[in-house]
């Protein structure tokens, strides 16, 4: 019996000195290994065991960090840290102070891009090819691993448009073709891999672009691997090498995974790759009933996904509406405006996404839906602190965009009682965009209202109070929580949620006017927050009331999970409470 080579594996030089065979058992090691590490603390499986051979292979091939090995959307990077010195940090994955789950500089020197939005890879290489030309130093050469999903993203064709005509400047592109995203990969360049795959294609794409093309090549054979790139090394010209690789390889309860080959995991048995415990119920979970439920009522309601159609919860609706949605591969802009076409054609599209990813689309937002008054509904899941995924993950950003666009309105409901209310009045809006944005959490009890003023539910209410709260979205529970100490110490409080968060609602500003001091808590940036389009509002109307955001930093927060996120920062009941007894200079001033 052999001994274990992992241990042994410090850095991409260890990898440069095995023979084939002993690579052979190295990549069996590293399955075991990630089985082992990702089933005990979560994080993407399927996509690290489709990628062990082509990782080996480039750290055998090219030298990094001299050459740039760059990983697109960085989730199938496990690998790559395992081969850079970092098994040992694997117990640590994802969360607070431990390993990130995609490339991270402060971790190490062979790590490049942090951004885990899909697409972008092709795109610093075309830079850094052209640094490195410039600075004359030809020695170095540039290699990006891509996913077929992710070459379904528009701005990778803007980079291959630019990266094919530049014969002198040489990239590596490593195609890691497995035919899926979460779910197989759509749309005519899936055919078209298919093809080349099947070597069934007289055309080829990435030749007619200025490509060099080699492949289909054997994604998990070694010796074909080897010779492939250092054949794409030689050439010194932009060239792709086509590896067709299985998601989940080695490992049948991924290989088995009709869903999405076990992409993404929680805590699972690594013997069944099942969850260890019956998940509850999601938010998600709750707008994916909603919208079935709604697609049953209006014929009109169409839903668009950028190749999530079952993380963004529009799997039941897809199934029982399989000709009213649409998945349009790893391509928000392309959806954004696509779903502008179908509003323009009379249907009220749904467009289901993660918040963060929505970022991509803003100029699709604004112009191409806002500009034109259209009914598009923007479903934002994974809205806030989401957690372990880390910055580029956080929904963070929307709440502080949106508001500029205008005619948008902006809800964010507070359970998901006013998650289903909400978004059938979004759905209901016929004169222009609507998005409704909820967090990556476990459902918690609904809130009722004391009564609703305007568009806003009062939570809490206290004639004595000169403090007003107001509640946005899943904040209401710790919100009230906070208010009911803060009232134990003396200083009542009334709670208001406002539903929706843009354009203001008068009734809103009106019951702040009612108050000395108002406190928005919000799971969003601070800047462009509601709290200081209050403020800004109060000003306006001439009131002296002092309004305040109480929100996250405008910054990129590390991976750690949302409750310690959230806590970090001040926005459970503790912190804000502790938050407004600070802003009272005087306890006597909070009530008449
Ligand atoms: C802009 C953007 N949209 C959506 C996602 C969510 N996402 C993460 S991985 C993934 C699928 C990537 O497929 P592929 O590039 O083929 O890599 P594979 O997982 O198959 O190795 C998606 C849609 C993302 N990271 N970025
Ligand atoms: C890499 C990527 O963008 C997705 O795989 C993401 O990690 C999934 O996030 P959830 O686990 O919240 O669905
Ligand atoms: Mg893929």
């Amino acid at each position: 019996m052999r001994a274990p080579l992992l241990p042994g594996i410090t850095g991409p030089a260890d990898v440069r000195g095995l023979s084939t065979s002993d690579l052979v058992g190295l990549a069996r090691e590293i399955r075991g290994f990630l089985v082992d590490k990702v089933s005990s603390v979560g994080g993407h499986l399927g996509p690290n065991l489709g990628a062990v051979e082509l990782t080996i292979a480039a750290h055998r091939v090219f030298d990094s960090p001299r050459d740039v090995l760059l990983f697109d959307t960085g989730h199938q990077a496990y690998v790559h840290k395992i081969l850079t010195g970092r098994q040992r940090e694997f117990a640590g994955l994802r969360q607070a102070g431990g390993l990130s789950g995609y490339p991270s500089r402060a971790e190490s020197v062979h790590d490049v891009i942090e951004n885990s939005h899909a697409s972008a890879a092709l795109s610093y290489a075309d830079g850094l090819a052209k640094a490195f030309a410039l600075r004359g130093e030809h020695h170095r050469r540039v290699v990006a691993l891509v996913g077929d999903g992710a070459l379904t993203g528009g701005v990778a064709y803007e980079a291959l448009n630019n990266l094919g005509a530049a014969q002198h400047r040489p990239v590596i592109v490593i195609l890691n073709d497995n035919g899926r995203s979460y779910s197989p990969t759509v749309g005519g360049l899936a055919a078209h891999l298919r093809g080349l795959g099947d070597g069934a294609h007289a055309g080829n794409l990435f030749a007619d672009l200025g490509f060099a093309y080699l492949g289909p090549v054997d994604g998990h054979d070694l010796a074909q691997l080897d010779d492939a790139l250092r054949q794409a090394a030689a050439l010194r010209r932009p060239v792709v090498v086509h590896c067709l690789t299985r998601k989940g390889k080695g490992y049948p309860p991924a290989e088995q995974d009709e869903d999405d080959c076990l992409h993404t995991v929680g805590v699972v048995d690594p013997a069944t790759g099942r969850p260890r415990s019956a998940g509850a119920p999601t938010w998600t979970s709750v707008f994916a009933d909603e919208i079935a439920a709604i697609g049953a009522d209006r014929p009109d309601v169409v839903c668009l996904t950028a190749a999530m159609t079952h993380p963004t919860g529009l799997g039941e609706f897809a199934a029982r509406f399989p000709h009213r949605l649409f998945d349009v591969g790893i391509a928000e802009q392309h959806a954004v405006t696509s779903a502008a076409g179908l509003a323009v054609g009379g249907l009220h599209p749904v467009v289901a996404i993660y918040a963060t990813f929505l970022n991509r689309a803003m100029d699709q937002v604004l112009m191409d839906v806002a500009l034109h008054r259209l009914p598009v509904t923007f479903v934002l899941d994974r809205a806030g602190v989401t957690g372990p995924d880390g910055p580029s993950h956080h929904g963070m950003w929307d709440a502080s965009i949106l508001p500029v666009v205008p005619g948008l309105r902006l809800a964010a409901p507070r359970d998901c009682g006013q998650l289903r209310e909400q978004l059938r009045e979004a759905v209901d809006v016929a004169d222009g965009p609507t998005a409704v944005r909820y967090p990556k959490a476990a459902v918690g009890p609904d809130i009722p209202a004391v009564r609703r003023i305007g568009c806003c539910d009062v939570l809490r209410e206290d004639p004595a109070a000169r403090v007003l709260l107001v509640a946005v979205g899943p904040l209401a529970g710790p919100c009230l929580a906070a208010a009911a100490e803060l009232a134990a110490h003396g200083v009542p409080v009334t709670v208001v949620d406002p539903r929706w968060i843009a354009p203001l609602d008068p009734a809103l500003v009106k019951l702040a006017c009612a108050h000395t001091l108002v406190v928005a808590v919000e799971d969003t940036a601070a800047t462009g927050a509601l709290g200081g389009r209050l403020a800004q509002a109060l000003s306006s109307a001439g009131s002296d009331t002092c309004a305040v955001t109480f929100a996250l930093p405008p910054q990129f927060l590390p991976h750690a999970s949302r409750e310690q996120i959230l806590r970090a920062h001040g926005l459970d009941a503790a912190g804000i409470a502790t938050t407004v007894l600070k802003r009272l200079t005087r306890p006597e001033e909070a009530s008449a």
